[in-house]
C-alpha cells in the first residue's frame, strides 16, 4: 500500500509540519514527526478533515460523506438521543464541559432523524455546533453519548480548537436549538446570547445550513466573549454552499470571521480549506495568511481580505474554525530570531515606551529599533501577558524538503572557473582567447551576450568561465556564502614576476579551498622567463607537477592563441580529478552571479545553476526576492527553455534586484516563494539591527568555548615587511591544541578592501601595525562586522591575542576617532617648530585629543598636540569644514598631504 508522509500532507494543506503533526497526534494518529508515514486510508481521512478533498468531484465528496455517515450511523445505532436530550436541560448552568455534552445531545436528537433521511448533511450541521462546545470535552463526550452525528462534532472540534474551552458553550447553544429549542436556551443560559434560534438550520439539510449561516451572523452580536464559534456547523453549510461538502458551516458571522482571521498565525486552517470554496478562499487569503504566519502582522491589525466577491463566504468558513483557537493564540507572538522593541510593542498592541520601561526593569537599556533575542522578547512579552513562540521559518521547511527530495542520479557537470591574477598579466585576454575557441560561439557567428559568465563548448569538453576576473569579486561572492568556483586559473605573466595581487589571489583561493591551476601567460614575449615564475610560485607552495608537486602549470600566449587548448585540457583534467557531479532532476538551485535593473525588462539576474534544472515557469527565490521565471537567456543570447547544472542563464521575472552571490532556489510554488522572500526581508531587517556574530577578539574566547572556532584566522598588514615576518612567526606559535592560529593573507601597506572582504568571508580578524585604513575601509569593515585592530608594537598585539584566547581579554578602553584633518600647508617657525595649516575634513579636531600622523595610510607618528589655533587664537576644538593651525608635541616632520587623525580613548563600562 502506498505510504504517505505527514509533510506531504502538510504541504498539500499549506500547514507547517509541526502544526499538522501536533494535530494528528491530538487526533490519535501514530505520528512522531513530519516524516512519519500514514496509510492511504488514514491520509484520505486526514485530507477530508483538512478539507483537501474539496477538489474532488461532487460524487466523491458524497462518498466521503457517505463514509462518515456510516460511521455516524453506527453510533446512531447506539443513539440515546432522546435520553440525552432530556439530560441537557438538567445541566444548564454547568461548566463548559457539561454544556458541551448538552449541546451534543440536543444536536443528536435532531440529527438522528435527519441522518437516515438525508445522509451526511444533517449530521454535519448538528455536529459543528456540538464540536466547538466540546472542544475540551470532546472525546469523552463522543464516547459517552454515542450520538449519531455528535461524533463529527467532537472530531472537528478536536482538530481545530482545543483551546476554545470557554467559547464552546455558545456554540452549543446554537446547535441544540433545532430539536429541543427549549433546551438550547437552558444550556446556553449561562453563556448565551448565542442561543439564537438556530433551529431552522437543522431542519432542512442544506437549505437549513444556509440559513444557519445567516443566523450565525446574528449570533455574533453577543458580547465578544460569548461569540459562538460554530465550527462544525460549517460543514453542513458548506455542502449547501459549495457542492455539498461535509465541511463546515459558517455559523459565525462574517464580522466574526474577519476578526479572528487577523490573529491566527499558525492556526490550523486546514479544515477551513475543505470545500471548493475553501480552495478559493485559500487563494484569496494567501497574502494575509502568509504574513500572518510569518508573524509580520501585528496583533490587532486586520488581515482582511477585502470585500471582494466570494471573499465573504470564504471568510465565513475560516472564521468559525479558528474562532475557538483565536483567543489563546492571539496572546501568542511568533518570533524568529530576533524582534525589535518597536515590532514587539506593535504586535502586543502596547506602546514602545511601555516595552522599553519593562526592559529597563529587567536591566536592559534599549531603544525602539533595537533588536531583542528570543529569550528577552519572551520575558518582556510575559509581562504583558503574551506568550512568545519560536517561529519555524518556511526556509527551514524548504531545507527539510530539500533533504528529503529524492532526485535522480548524480551526473558529471562542467567545471566553473574563475581567472585571477595581477593587473595586466592577461586575465581578460585569456578569457577572450578561450571564448574564441568556443565551437558554439563560432556557430552563432561569435555573437555573445555578456551575462557575467560564459559556457565554452570546446572540442575537449565543456567549461564555464565566470566573467568577473579578480579575487575581489571572487571573495565578495564568497563572503555572501556563494562558493561557485570549482577551479581558479592563476594568470602570471612570464615577463613579470609574482606580484602582490598574485599572492593575494593565491591566498583568496586557498581560503576558499579551491584548487589552483597556474597559467604562465605572455610566453611570446622576448623577456619571458617561465622558469622564474615557476620558482617563485613554488616558494609560495605551488609546486609544479614536473617538480614533484601537485599544481598543474600551463604556458600560454593569449595574444597569439598559443597554449589555449592545453589550458582547456588541463582545466578538464583537473575537473575530472574533482569529480564534479550534480543531479539535474532536482529543483534548481544556484547562485546569482550578477543582477541589474534593465530598462525595458525590469530586474534581470544571471544565475549559475549548481543543482537541478531550471525551467521557464519555475517559482523561485533569489536572495530576498521572489519571482517566477518568465524567460531564460543563455550566454549566447538565445532563449532557452531550461538550464541544467553549471549552466549560466539570465532570468527575467524577479520582483527586485538581488545581489551577486545571493542564493537562488526554486521552490514549490509562488506562495512559498513569496513566503520565503518575506521571511528573508524580515530577517535581513532583524540582522541589520542585531549584534554581529563575526569573530572579534572580545568574543573569541566565548566562541572557542562553544566549539565554533577551531582556527583563528588573521589578515595582517604592516608598514614594513620585517614586522610582518616577525609577527607571523610569533603569532603562529600561539597555536594551541584547541585553536590553531593561521595567517590568511599578509602584506605591506594599509588595509584595503580586499582584506576586509577576505576577512568577512573567512571570519578572520585584521591586525595592522603602524597602518591606518581610510574612512571608506573603516566603513566597509563596520558594515561587514570585521574586527580590525591596530598596534604599534608587536608585543602588544601578541599579548592581546593571547589574552583573548585565554578569555582574559578585558578591554577597558577603546579608541574612538573623533575627526580627521588634512595638512594643506606647512610653516616652520623657529623655536616653535613646524606648524601645519590644516583643513578639518571630518568630525572635529580637539586640543586635548591624541593625534596620529598618517602618510599614505601608514602611521608616521602618534602623540599629542602642542597647539591648536583658529587664526591667531587658541582653540579648544575646531569643527569639520574649518581651517586651523596645528603643531605636534615633539614632532616636526609634517608634510603637505599628511592626514591627522584625532582620537580619544574611551573607557568601556564593564558588562553586567
Ligand atoms: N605579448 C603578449 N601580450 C599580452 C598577452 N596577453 C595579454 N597581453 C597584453 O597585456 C595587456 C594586459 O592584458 P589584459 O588581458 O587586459 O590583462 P588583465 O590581467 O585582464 O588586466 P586587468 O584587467 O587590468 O587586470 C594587454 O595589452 C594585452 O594585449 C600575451 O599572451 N602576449
Amino acid at each position: 500500500m502506498k505510504k504517505i508522509r505527514v509533510y506531504e500532507l502538510a504541504k498539500e494543506a499549506g500547514l507547517e509540519n509541526k502544526v499538522l503533526v501536533a494535530r494528528l497526534q491530538e487526533d490519535g494518529y501514530q505520528v512522531k514527526s513530519h516524516s512519519s508515514t500514514l496509510t492511504e486510508d488514514e491520509a484520505r481521512e486526514i485530507r477530508v478533515k483538512l478539507g483537501l478533498l474539496q477538489t474532488e468531484t461532487k460524487e466523491k465528496r458524497i462518498q466521503d460523506q457517505g463514509r462518515r455517515t456510516i460511521i455516524r450511523r453506527r453510533k446512531a445505532v447506539v443513539q440515546p438521543p432522546a435520553e440525552e436530550a432530556p439530560a441537557a436541560p438538567e445541566s444548564p448552568a454547568e461548566s463548559t464541559a457539561p454544556a458541551a455534552e448538552e449541546a451534543e445531545q440536543p444536536a443528536a436528537a435532531p440529527e438522528a432523524p435527519a441522518a437516515p433521511a438525508e445522509g451526511v448533511a444533517p449530521p454535519v450541521s448538528a455536529a459543528p455546533e456540538a464540536g466547538p462546545a466540546k472542544a475540551s470535552v470532546e472525546a469523552p463526550a463522543a464516547e459517552a453519548a454515542p450520538e449519531v452525528e455528535a461524533e463529527k462534532a467532537p472530531k472537528t472540534a478536536a482538530e481545530e480548537a482545543p483551546a476554545a474551552a470557554a467559547e464552546p458553550a455558545p456554540a452549543a447553544a446554537e446547535e441544540p436549538p433545532p430539536a429541543p429549542a427549549t433546551e438550547a436556551p437552558a444550556a446556553a443560559a449561562a453563556e448565551a446570547p448565542a442561543a439564537e434560534p438556530a433551529t431552522p438550520a437543522q431542519a432542512p439539510e442544506r437549505k437549513g445550513l444556509a440559513r444557519v449561516i445567516k443566523r450565525a451572523a446574528i449570533t455574533i452580536t453577543p458580547s465578544p466573549e460569548e461569540r459562538p464559534r460554530p465550527r462544525k456547523p460549517e460543514k453542513g453549510k458548506k455542502p449547501a454552499v459549495a457542492a455539498g461538502e461535509p465541511d463546515f458551516d459558517d455559523a459565525a458571522g462574517k464580522k466574526k470571521g474577519k476578526r479572528f482571521v487577523k490573529f491566527t498565525p499558525e492556526v490550523d486552517r486546514g479544515p477551513a480549506k475543505k470545500g471548493a470554496a475553501g480552495k478559493r478562499k485559500r487563494k484569496a487569503e494567501v497574502v494575509a495568511e502568509d504574513f500572518d504566519e510569518l508573524g509580520l502582522v501585528p496583533a490587532g491589525v486586520r488581515l482582511g481580505r477585502g470585500g471582494r466577491g466570494g471573499g465573504k463566504r470564504k471568510q465565513q468558513h475560516d472564521k468559525p474554525q479558528f474562532a475557538a483557537e483565536t483567543k489563546a493564540i492571539k496572546k501568542r507572538i511568533t518570533v524568529y530570531e530576533t524582534i525589535s522593541v518597536g515590532d514587539l510593542a506593535h504586535r502586543m498592541g502596547a506602546k514602545a515606551n511601555e516595552v522599553i520601561a519593562k526592559l529597563m526593569g529587567l536591566g536592559v537599556m534599549a531603544t525602539v529599533n533595537q533588536a531583542m533575542d528570543f529569550d528577552t522578547a519572551a520575558l518582556v512579552a510575559a509581562e504583558f501577558g503574551y506568550e512568545v513562540e519560536q517561529g519555524k521559518t518556511e526556509e527551514q521547511t524548504i531545507l527539510t524538503l530539500e533533504e528529503e527530495e529524492t532526485g535522480g542520479e548524480l551526473k558529471p557537470r562542467p567545471p566553473v572557473v574563475t581567472v585571477m591574477g595581477h593587473v595586466d598579466h592577461g586575465k581578460t585576454s585569456i578569457l577572450d582567447a578561450i571564448r574564441k575557441s568556443d565551437v558554439a560561439a563560432g556557430e552563432a557567428g561569435g555573437i555573445t551576450q555578456h551575462i557575467g559568465a560564459h559556457h565554452v563548448r570546446a572540442p575537449q569538453g565543456e567549461v564555464v568561465f565566470l566573467d568577473t576576473p579578480g579575487h575581489e569579486a571572487f571573495t565578495e561572492m564568497r563572503s555572501r556564502g556563494a562558493q561557485v568556483t570549482d577551479i581558479v586559473v592563476l594568470v602570471v605573466a612570464a615577463d613579470d614576476s609574482v606580484m602582490d595581487q598574485t599572492r593575494e589571489a593565491i591566498n583568496h583561493a586557498r581560503a576558499a579551498e579551491v584548487p589552483i591551476l597556474v597559467c604562465i601567460n605572455k610566453i611570446d614575449k622576448e623577456n619571458a622567463d617561465p622558469m622564474r615564475v615557476k620558482r617563485e610560485l613554488a616558494d609560495l607552495g605551488l609546486m609544479s607537477e614536473e617538480w614533484g608537486g601537485d599544481t598543474i602549470y600551463c604556458e600560454t600566449s593569449a595574444k597569439k592563441g598559443i597554449g589555449i587548448d592545453t589550458l582547456l585540457d588541463n582545466i578538464l583534467l583537473q575537473s575530472e580529478v574533482l569529480e564534479l557531479k550534480a543531479d539535474p532532476q532536482r529543483h534548481a538551485k544556484g547562485h546569482v552571479i550578477e543582477a541589474q535593473l534593465h530598462k525595458g525588462r525590469g530586474p534581470v539576474a544571471t544565475v549559475l545553476v549548481q543543482q537541478g534544472t531550471l525551467r521557464v515557469g519555475d517559482a523561485f527565490v533569489a536572495g530576498q526576492f521572489a519571482g517566477k521565471v518568465r524567460s531564460l537567456i543563455n550566454d549566447k543570447g538565445e532563449q532557452v527553455q531550461e538550464a541544467g547544472p553549471s549552466f549560466p542563464v539570465e532570468i527575467q521575472g524577479l520582483s527586485g534586484v538581488p545581489q551577486a552571490g545571493d542564493e537562488f532556489i526554486v521552490v514549490r510554488d509562488d506562495k512559498m516563494a513569496k513566503n520565503v522572500s518575506a521571511e528573508r526581508q524580515l530577517k535581513l531587517r532583524e540582522k541589520e539591527l542585531a549584534t554581529d556574530s563575526k569573530i572579534s577578539l572580545e568574543n573569541l574566547f566565548d566562541r572557542m568555548q562553544e566549539g565554533e572556532v577551531k582556527e583563528l584566522m588573521v589578515v595582517l598588514r604592516a608598514d614594513v615587511q620585517g614586522t610582518l615576518e616577525a609577527f607571523s612567526s610569533s603569532l603562529e606559535q600561539l597555536s594551541t591544541d584547541n585553536v590553531k592560529v593561521r595567517v590568511l593573507n599578509s602584506g605591506t601597506g594599509t588595509v584595503n578592501e580586499s582584506d576586509v572582504l577576505l576577512a568577512a568571508a573567512s571570519d578572520a580578524l585584521i591586525i595592522g601595525f603602524n597602518v591606518r585604513p581610510n574612512a571608506r575601509i573603516q566603513e566597509l569593515a563596520k558594515r561587514e562586522k570585521v574586527d580590525m585592530r591596530f598596534y604599534d608594537v608587536i608585543y602588544h598585539a601578541l599579548e592581546d591575542i593571547k589574552k583573548a584566547m585565554e578569555g582574559l581579554l578585558e578591554p577597558e578602553f577603546i579608541e574612538e576617532v573623533i575627526g580627521t584633518a588634512e595638512v594643506r600647508q606647512t610653516f616652520h617657525v623657529s623655536k616653535v617648530g613646524t606648524i601645519a595649516g590644516c583643513y578639518v575634513t571630518d568630525g572635529k579636531a580637539e586640543r586635548n585629543a591624541q593625534v596620529r600622523l598618517l602618510r599614505d595610510g601608514v602611521v608616521v607618528h602618534t602623540g599629542q598636540l602642542s597647539s591648536l589655533k583658529r587664526f591667531k587664537d587658541d582653540a579648544k576644538e575646531v569643527a569639520s569644514g574649518y581651517e586651523c593651525g596645528i603643531s605636534l608635541r615633539n614632532y616636526n616632520d609634517i608634510k603637505e598631504g599628511d592626514v591627522l587623525e584625532f582620537f580619544v580613548m574611551k573607557e568601556i563600562q564593564p558588562e553586567l
